[in-house]
């Protein structure tokens, strides 16, 4: 009796097992891949909408909170508050069949960045394989279409380029006041190098193009080159090349899979290659060496395009062998606000649509030409001014007052 009981628990356990493997599909995600986080942003919007046919909760116990902040126009920001599927089991449906959704963290290993790797499993009760595909690409279309028409910014996680956090919205090149002729200058060449790919690829010239913006701080060169990044539909990935743990071999990694359609940002390289060694404010020497830099920059050669933006605040401290033709093909200064840079920004803020103030816009013109007056007047003494410390000013003062105190800004600077 005993033994046949034992037999036929055995035969339920092993009926049961191959009815599921006959009857389920799974599919196993790990946060290491790019489509664990679409399917979380898929089932936290699939949550929202609650479409009950389509896609349906189970009541959840184990949930996780995702807070997002979102900056309204006039400078307050909201943080909203979403729960989404926790470390634990959830059921859904989807096109009619049971899913499982199994999210699991290792608590033991993390990730460099101190991040628990995680795996979500999906388990489909149902024999169509093409399930998977089918909400993959559902997750990968929301994702893109959350990001279509706003600027992505990748970092480097590890060995690979994640976006970080959510997609901006972009702004406009104009906004960004250069010198006369600079913006188009910058703009032209770049573009002129995204239609020479097969220029490039018939004379074996490796496809790349660095560009290195140089001057002092607030200019203008970072919102100047995510602006640029916009316009073109480009992302940007920005490398911190201080980051702990990032060596050659890494950054070589990194520079050549970069995310199709983005510009590598890397900021401040001047203070990352001091004298040919690396350290950071604290002390901290990474790994990367002066020499693993410029061979990840040269990179092997592939027809990959490749676009580098480098910017730094002490063109003078930079290795003329970082700055070799091939390495910095176009390099520009941004300087602190010309008389008509001045001018310009004024009328931007204060003119036009942005006129809050009830002041004509001939007034406003009026103004602005005494502010460019006043920097000519400045310069002259060998005193300026940053365009970020004007706007700083303009977003403090209305425009009948903004002249008034706008003096005490300026100091002696050393021309570039
Ligand atoms: N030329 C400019 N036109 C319009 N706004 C500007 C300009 N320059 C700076 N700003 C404003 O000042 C702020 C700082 O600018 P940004 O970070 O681009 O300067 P930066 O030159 O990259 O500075 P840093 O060298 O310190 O990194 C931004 O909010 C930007 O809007």
């Amino acid at each position: 009796m005993g033994v046949g009981l034992a037999l036929l628990r055995q035969g339920l356990v092993f009926g049961a097992n191959a009815l599921q493997r006959r009857l389920s599909v799974s599919l196993e995600i790990s946060n290491k891949d790019r489509s664990y986080d679409w399917f979380l942003a898929w089932m936290l919007h699939q949550n929202q909408q609650l479409t009950p046919r389509a896609f349906q909760f189970f009541r959840s116990h184990e949930l996780s909170v995702e807070t997002t902040v979102k900056q309204r126009k006039n400078g307050s920001s909201s943080a909203l508050f979403n729960l989404v599927a926790g470390p634990g089991t959830h059921w859904f449906q989807y096109r009619g069949a049971w899913m499982k959704v199994k999210r699991e963290r290792e608590t033991r290993a993390m990730h460099a960045l101190g991040v628990p790797w995680e795996t979500v499993t999906l388990t489909a009760l149902s024999r169509d394989r093409a399930l998977f595909p089918h909400l993959l690409a559902e997750a990968r279309d929301l994702a893109m279409r959350d990001h279509e028409g706003k600027l992505v910014i990748h970092t480097a996680w590890g060995i690979e380029w994640r976006p970080f956090g959510q997609p901006r919205q972009k702004r406009p090149l104009h906004s960004v006041v250069l010198e006369p002729g600079v913006s188009e200058k910058i703009k032209t060449d770049c573009e002129a190098f995204l239609e020479r790919r097969q220029w490039y690829a018939d004379r074996g010239i490796p496809y790349r193009r660095g560009y290195l913006l140089y001057g002092p701080p607030g200019s203008g060169k970072t919102s100047y080159i995510q602006a640029l990044a916009g316009s073109l539909s480009y992302d940007i990935c920005l490398l911190n090349l201080s980051e702990r743990g990032l060596t050659d071999d890494k950054l070589v990694h990194l520079l050549s899979n970069a995310p199709e359609q983005s510009f590598i940002l890397i900021e401040d390289v001047d203070a990352a290659f001091n004298k040919r060694v690396q350290t950071s404010e604290d002390g901290y020497q990474s790994s990367i060496t002066f020499s693993g830099f410029l061979n990840a920059l040269d990179g092997v050669a592939s027809g990959e395009e490749r676009i580098v933006f480098m910017t730094t605040n002490h063109l003078e401290k930079l290795d003329p062998a970082l700055i070799r033709p091939g390495r910095v093909d176009l390099a520009q200064v941004i300087d602190d606000a010309s008389p008509r840079q001045a001018q310009l920004l004024f009328t931007q803020f204060y003119g036009g649509s942005h006129n809050v103030t009830g002041i004509s816009d001939s007034e406003v013109q009026a103004l602005a030409l005494r502010l460019h007056d006043m920097v000519a007047e400045e310069m002259h003494v060998g005193k300026r001014v940053s365009m970020a410390a004007l706007q700083g000013h303009f977003i403090r003062h209305e425009a009948q007052d903004a002249l008034v105190s706008c003096q005490k800004l300026f100091s002696c600077k050393p021309v570039l």
